[in-house]
């Protein structure tokens, strides 16, 4: 039998699996940073938010998915190992072991989630990255404030709030599918 494809809707993948997954485009277990851009075109992302985006993720994440490899110029991202790429100051919902936790997700809107019980606003999102700051740890904070930052920007809703459901697509990776057949459907208008 044919080995199954890797895919966000793969039962194997856990959660930090599937939230990378849709950039590994050809499905190969491994993400380029070519994979990277495309992917974040395809979702909505302009030319230059993109193009940094890439850069600042696979050189950020590369080495440390492949523990014990000399260093590649091509920076690639092994998806198997990508809970290796792990940082601090995050929400903690997903584990070390890259699962997700549901009782640190309820968390995220018990503590943050002030104006509307089902989503952030920007402010909440920014007092949220602040709060999970740990001391020394300037690397893992900038990570986190971008990675909210970018949801932000990308899927956000009319009413400038991030929901609760679209939080939960990021983690479960389905967001991506989501924007970016939402973002082809808005280019053939
Ligand atoms: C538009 C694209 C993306 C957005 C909006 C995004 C956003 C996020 C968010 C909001 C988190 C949760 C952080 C937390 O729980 O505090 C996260 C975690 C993570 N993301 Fe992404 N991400 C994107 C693409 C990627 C890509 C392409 C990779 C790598 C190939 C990646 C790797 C990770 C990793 C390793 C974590 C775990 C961080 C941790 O818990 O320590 N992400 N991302
Ligand atoms: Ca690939």
């Amino acid at each position: 039998m044919a080995a199954s494809p890797i895919s966000s809707e793969s039962p194997k993948l856990e959660g930090l699996q599937k939230h990378v997954a849709f950039f590994d485009l050809n499905q190969d277990g491994v993400i380029y940073p070519w994979e990277t851009f495309k992917g974040l075109r395809l979702i909505g992302s302009g030319v230059l938010l993109s193009t940094a985006l890439s850069f600042f993720i696979n050189v950020g994440f590369s080495q440390s998915t492949r523990p014990g490899k000399f260093p590649s110029l091509l920076f690639p991202i092994e998806v198997k190992n990508i809970k290796l790429a792990k940082h601090r100051s995050d929400t903690g919902v997903y584990d070390t072991e890259g699962r997700f936790v549901p009782s640190k997700f309820e968390e995220i809107f018990n503590k943050h989630a002030n104006t509307h019980p089902n989503a952030l606003t920007y402010g909440e999102l920014k007092e949220m990255t602040k709060a999970n700051r740990e001391p020394k740890d300037l690397t893992g904070w900038i990570f986190s404030l971008v990675e909210w930052k970018v949801l932000y920007k990308l899927a956000k809703d009319k009413n400038d709030l991030v929901q609760k459901e679209t939080i939960r697509g990021v983690y479960d990776g389905s967001l991506f599918e989501i924007l970016k057949n939402e973002h082809s459907a808005y280019k053939k208008k």
